[in-house]
């Protein structure tokens, strides 16, 4: 399918519905993402190569909340031994549909299990790799605790996880100022000011940011041994927490 350019909030909507991950954003989402969160290239192949020098032999690596399965794929072309499976699973049915209908056209090496399922039901187990790039703040705050710790324990010991999410700040200067940057970060990627605002409030209550202690906190209570930031773009950051 050829991706679209994303203008679901171009034109003024009277009444504006929370955001989900149906038929019409996978239409656009490659052209939403890479507009809308800065750096996202550059993390999926960081994630390539990251997913290269931890995947083991015999193992699985995990891609939670894959969408349209970016990472699942950077992996793929990264990973150099022998059977080592990724899952990579989504709770929209549109989207892991698109993904299966995308790898027909690509067979390769590496199997890709597309799993259309909550990621707070699946078992996980065996991991070497997991990714949750973007994908745990959209669970709700109170089930975060329980499936990073349920996590924890699917990974084998020296097993990574690579987790990628919108930022929060305690300062309310940088607070502010760090969305401000994200907006004109937006701008500069081609939307309007109203594209920027209704899908901010599509968004309310949808996309929980947290601040980066917090994150290190519930990682370090689950039982990682190290938790950095790798990579920042103003309220973008992803994070390397090592069991
Ligand atoms: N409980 C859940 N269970 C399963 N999936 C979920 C859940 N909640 C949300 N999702 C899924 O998490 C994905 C978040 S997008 C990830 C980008 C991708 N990782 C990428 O590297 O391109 C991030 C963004 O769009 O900001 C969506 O596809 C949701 O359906
Ligand atoms: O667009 C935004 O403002 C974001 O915070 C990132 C995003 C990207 C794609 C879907 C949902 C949120």
């Amino acid at each position: 399918m050829p991706a679209s350019k994303d203008s679901l909030y171009a034109s003024p909507l009277g009444e504006i519905a929370a955001f989900s991950f149906d038929e019409n954003v996978v239409k656009v989402f490659p052209d939403m993402i890479r507009r809308s969160v800065p750096g996202y290239g550059t993390m999926i192949s960081a994630i390539g190569l990251l997913a290269g020098r931890y995947a083991r032999e015999n193992s699985r690596c995990y891609d939670l909340g894959c969408s349209l399965g970016a990472a699942a794929l950077a992996m793929r072309a990264n990973i150099a031994v022998r059977n080592c499976k990724i899952v990579a699973v989504d709770c929209s049915e549109a989207m892991i549909e698109q993904c299966r209908r995308d790898i027909e056209l690509a067979p390769a090496e590496v199997d890709i299990e597309w799993r259309c399922a909550d990621i707070r039901d699946i078992e996980i187990r065996d991991a070497s790799v997991v990714v949750l790039n973007f994908t745990l703040q959209f669970i709700p705050l109170e089930d975060r605790g329980r499936f990073i710790a349920g996590l924890y324990d699917g990974l084998l010991p020296g097993g990574v996880l690579i987790l990628s999410e919108k930022l929060a700040f305690d300062d309310k200067r940088q607070q502010d100022l760090q969305t401000e940057m994200h907006h004109l970060f937006k701008k500069a990627q081609g939307y309007s000011e109203l594209e920027i605002s209704q899908k901010r409030t599509a968004l309310e209550n949808v996309l929980i940011p947290e601040t980066f202690s917090e994150h290190r906190a519930r990682l370090e209570a689950a039982g990682f041994s190290s938790v950095e930031v790798w990579f920042q773009y103003f309220n973008f950051a992803s994070m390397i927490a090592l069991k």
